[in-house]
């Protein structure tokens, strides 16, 4: 693998499960792997899982890590091309994405999008630059549109919590469900559990109130239905997040705390394990008597952020010798 951009680098995702969850089992087993190499982390945006579980992911590959908050901590970067720098922007990403390519083997990169300027948003100017000015592999730490190292995690945990269904060679039942939330918030997670959710050997599904399709190119034939009660007939995982719209890009166009999933909502479901890719605000997207409970799996899905980023930083390494 060259570079990690979206669940999609990923070409055998069964098979890239197994290896993760060796490491998850074994996690020196490629303790030489990275060994004097340094990955380099930017964050343009606040991280707590990504953050540590990536860094923890390296140090268990034998590699250094340097991170760098770059609103905060450094010069503000221009992105764009031929500009007058007078405003605030100090530094441009030509020379800062090739500065930083002699210091780092690897540069992982978080961009949140604007949402504002939804074509703005999908050109993933950030991410781009970043490959066409750097001379090493980046990886996705969340961008505009993915987040593919949630997306590969969130595989691995559905793998291991419905592995007693596979085995009876039962498909697990799987619905993406939107909740309410009082802030705009981004597409990426949304739209990398779609594309991996197409990937793996579940039914899936995505319930969502009307107007809060996602969109459509990432979507596919992943049917919608904006009936939740009817989407979580059955529903083996319920997996929660909140998404502002995508038609009209950017809005919150609902806070419809009916939508939020509490306890009384699992009960037509198979059981069904709640996943939410965190940080999660209790009582308004998932109620305590989840959260609280043997429903959650939040923290397991949390911890093999290790696992997912371990197998990604081995698969460029390896590919890099
Ligand atoms: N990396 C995981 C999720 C990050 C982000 N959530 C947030 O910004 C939540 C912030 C808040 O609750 O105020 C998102 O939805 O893409
Ligand atoms: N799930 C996730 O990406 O968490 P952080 O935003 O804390 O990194």
């Amino acid at each position: 693998m060259k570079n990690y951009i979206s669940i999609n680098d990923i070409t055998n995702l069964e098979m890239a499960i197994k290896e993760a969850l060796y490491m998850k089992e074994y996690p020196y087993a490629f303790a030489k792997a990275g060994k004097q190499k340094t990955l380099g982390l930017l964050f343009f945006n606040s991280s707590l899982r990504t953050r540590l579980s990536t860094e923890k992911a390296a140090k268990n590959l034998g590699m250094e890590t340097m991170t760098l908050n770059v609103n905060s901590d450094s010069w503000q970067l221009e992105f764009e091309d031929g500009t007058v720098m007078d405003g605030t922007k100090a530094e441009h990403i030509k020379e800062a994405a090739q500065v930083l390519s002699q210091y780092c083997d690897v540069l992982a990169v978080r961009a949140f999008p604007g949402l504002v300027d939804k074509s703005q948003d999908e050109l993933e100017v950030v991410l781009s630059a970043f490959m066409q000015y750097g001379s090493v592999p980046v990886v996705n730490l969340e961008s505009s549109t993915a987040h593919p190292l949630q997306g590969f995690t969130d595989a691995i945990t559905i793998y291991e919590l419905t592995e007693s269904l596979c085995a009876v060679n039962k498909k697990p039942n799987v619905v993406l469900s939107w909740a309410p939330h009082p802030k705009a918030l981004p597409h990426a997670v949304a739209n990398s559990f779609v594309q991996t959710m197409q990937k793996a050997n579940v039914n899936f599904t995505i319930t969502n109130p009307e107007g809060y399709d996602l969109n459509p190119e990432i979507r596919g034939e992943v049917p919608v239905i904006h009936n939740q009660k009817e989407a979580f007939a059955n529903a083996d995982i319920i997996y929660v997040k909140n998404w502002s719209s995508y038609e009209d890009y950017g809005k919150v166009q609902s806070q419809d705390s009916n939508w939020m999933i509490n306890a009384e909502k699992l009960k037509g479901t198979n059981q069904a394990k709640v996943m939410h890719c965190l940080p999660v605000r209790r009582n308004v997207v998932i109620a305590d008597d989840v959260l609280d409970t043997e429903s959650s799996a939040v923290i397991q899905q949390a911890g093999n952020r290790t696992w997912a980023a371990q197998w990604v930083l081995k698969n460029i390494l390896d590919n890099d010798k």
